[in-house]
């Protein structure tokens, strides 16, 4: 990776402040963090948080192997064979009729117009709006052909990489942010399509036309056609000088609107921490300043590339007066002996035609770089490593039925191959147990339940479900077996039966409404304004977030999983609700092996078994009672999480030693 774009990246994102920005934005209720998984939705990201990012190329850099992507971007093109053969026939009508128009009007001047036959003149005149019908019709059905193959191109490529989105594992999205995934299948892959669309076929066009047009100038002067080929190298040189100016401030340009880009997403994503510590003004200067940066990028790009026209333009009148000149005045002293009037009309509509493609496929040189890079980027994403395939013995646990015997055995994990996170970790948990799982902030709870629902694979050691590793589980299996609460649910722009009924598709308005009234959620549902069929908008922006979490438990309720995963919320509901939201999850663990992480007193007094983890290692277990008794870590951990007063504390401790 070369070095300026590293800075630059490094620039944009900002590993560490966007993750605390994500971090905070979890806390603060900010919902596409967590989603919910099993009995979830789609907005899962994952029990997990970002990693660093930007393994990837800018947008705007050049591919850096143009010629790979292009055979692969010509595979897809490969499917629509016959359209793409259709398109090089018109084109090539297109093109034949834009060579044989000048070639009439300059017979009919030669042979019509000075000899005054008038006859032959209509004649002729017919015949060429023959040929410019044609050429018409030619160009309508290359553009037709040509949009229904960029279109179905890009269809396919969109399709592909968002399906390799869903089999790519978790690892790869900790290291990407959501922004940059998003705009590989929308910003890249338009660039992909309109070129495909706009320069694909100038392009064919473009060599066709300077082919025949070079093959035609020489049959009829040689001397001609040195003269109007003379002003081509000067172009090409012009043209590179331009586009190379150009080519590399269009790449600052894009560069600096990423960052600008970068900046809004994460304002408008951590909106509520900006207005939370009043830092709207420096969020504002350092827009701006990002802002100036872009403009006057832009500009300078905008104006360097708006000369080239103009120059063309100019160099293109200096072959036109090159031809006229010294064409009209080889006709006049008769020298090399074919030259007429109706030669030079023929050669001064050809020099234009022969420049028109120089120019634009010079135009076009940085548009297709760009294109190219635009695939490349959507290429690397499909080459990426999908989640391994199941093991060809592994075993749906939807056909043997779970009991909910948990075992990790000597559990060690890290995510990135340095740092282990959990250390020669084991535990048993019988069915229908629930386990609490206790501990400081980054001790490794929520990476125990990333490993039980196998988004990312241990070490070292193993982890069972009734007895049989899960890797050799079928994946979908495991994970439809596991219901998944968290804090923060993804909620669809649907009705609240809808979002209610994702936990199982086939339930009915019953099950649904059953569902509800065991997590407590059907007497606010009836509040609505239009009940179950309210329709939940932005994210169920217009629920509190309480009324949030029993509708993710109404949905875990349905869902009906042998094994739950609870992950308790930390932000405060009003008392009312919380003791909804305590008896809907008492209603759901009931007869369920459950792993909470716990964050209330309450659910942790209730737990079979408290597991206390300290840096990825568990370090006590046993029960509250136990745990107090023995003065360890739980013991100060609880001192220090809900004992507030040094007398409160005294109180507290004995009342829970006497319970
Ligand atoms: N996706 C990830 N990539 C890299 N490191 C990670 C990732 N997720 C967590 N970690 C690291 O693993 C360690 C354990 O994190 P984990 O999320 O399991 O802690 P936790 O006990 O659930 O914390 P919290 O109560 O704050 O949610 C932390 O040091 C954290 O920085």
């Amino acid at each position: 990776m070369p070095e300026d774009r590293h800075n630059a990246q490094d620039s944009l994102h900002q590993p560490d402040k966007t993750d605390s920005t994500s971090r905070d934005n979890m806390r603060s209720g900010n919902s596409h963090e967590h989603g919910m998984r099993g009995v979830g939705g789609p907005g899962m990201r994952g029990f997990g948080r970002r990693g660093p990012h930007g393994r990837f190329m800018w947008p705007g850099e050049r591919p850096k192997n143009l010629g790979n992507t292009l055979i692969r971007l010509s595979r897809y093109l490969k499917e629509d064979t016959v359209a793409l053969i259709l398109v090089i026939l018109s084109i090539l009508l297109n093109t034949a009729c834009t060579l044989i128009g000048p070639l009439l009007i300059g017979q009919a001047i030669d042979q019509y117009i000075i000899p005054g036959d008038f006859q032959g003149l209509v004649r002729i005149s017919f015949l060429l709006l023959g040929v410019y019908t044609l050429n018409s019709l030619a160009a309508f059905l290359q553009g037709f052909f040509m949009a229904s193959i960029s279109e179905k191109t890009v269809a396919r490529m969109r399709r592909d990489l968002f399906s390799k989105y869903q089999v790519l594992p978790l690892k790869f999205f900790d290291s990407h942010t959501h922004g940059e995934l998003m705009s590989r299948i929308t910003n890249d892959i338009d660039t992909v399509s309109i070129t495909l669309h706009a320069s694909l076929t100038q392009f064919i066009s473009g060599v066709i036309t300077i082919t025949g047009t070079i093959i035609l100038m020489l049959s009829k002067s040689i001397i001609l056609t040195l003269i109007t080929l003379s002003v081509i190298p000067l172009m090409v040189l012009l043209t590179r000088l331009i586009t190379n100016h150009t080519g590399r401030l269009f790449i600052e340009q894009q560069k600096t609107l990423g960052e600008l880009n970068g900046k809004i997403e994460e304002t408008i994503s951590g909106q509520r921490v900006v207005k939370l510590f009043c830092r709207e003004q420096r969020v504002i200067a350092e827009f701006e300043e990002s802002n100036q940066r872009l403009k006057k990028t832009a500009l300078k790009a905008q104006v360097l590339s708006r000369i080239m026209g103009p120059t063309m333009n100019m160099l293109n009148n200096l072959g036109f007066a090159l031809i006229a000149g010294i064409g009209g005045l080889l006709a006049v002293r008769n020298v090399g002996g074919t030259i007429t009037v109706g030669t030079i009309s023929i050669f001064l509509n050809y020099s234009r035609q022969f420049t028109r493609p120089i120019n634009e496929l010079a135009n076009q040189y940085n548009m297709v770089l760009s294109a190219a890079a635009g695939a490349e980027r959507v290429f690397q994403v499909l080459d990426q490593e999908p989640e391994p395939a199941d093991a060809p013995d592994a075993v749906d646990l939807r056909e043997i039925g779970v009991k909910g015997h948990v075992e990790f055995e000597n559990v060690s994990f890290a995510y990135d191959d340095e740092h282990l996170v959990l250390k020669n970790f084991s535990l048993e948990v019988k069915p229908g147990q629930t386990v609490a799982l206790v501990g400081e902030t980054g001790a490794g709870k929520t990476t125990i339940i990333n490993l039980l629902m196998r988004f990312y694979d241990v070490k070292e050691g193993s982890i069972r479900i009734d007895g049989i590793d899960i890797r050799k589980i079928k994946r979908e299996s495991l994970r439809s077996s596991l219901g998944i609460v968290l804090q923060d649910t993804y909620l669809f722009n649907a009705s609240v039966r809808e979002n209610i009924r994702y936990g199982r598709l086939d339930a009915t308005d019953e099950e649904v409404e059953q569902a509800a009234k065991i997590a407590h959620a059907h007497d606010f549902i009836m509040r609505l304004p239009q009940g179950y069929d309210t329709i939940l908008t932005d994210d169920g922006g217009n629920l509190s977030h309480g009324q949030r979490q029993l509708l993710a438990i109404a949905r875990a309720v349905l869902a009906d999983p042998a094994i739950l995963i609870l992950d308790e919320a930390t932000s405060s509901v009003d008392t009312r609700t919380e003791i909804y939201i305590q008896k809907a999850m008492l209603n759901l663990m009931k007869g369920r092996t459950s792993f909470v992480i716990a964050h209330r007193l309450s659910t942790i007094k209730d737990a079979d078994l408290i597991v206390v983890i300290d840096k990825g290692r568990l370090v006590e277990k046993g029960t509250h009672q136990e745990l107090l008794e023995r003065k360890g870590v739980y013991y100060n951990l609880y001192r220090s999480q809900f004992v507030r007063t040094p007398q409160a504390e005294d109180k507290n401790i004995e009342a829970a030693l006497l319970n």
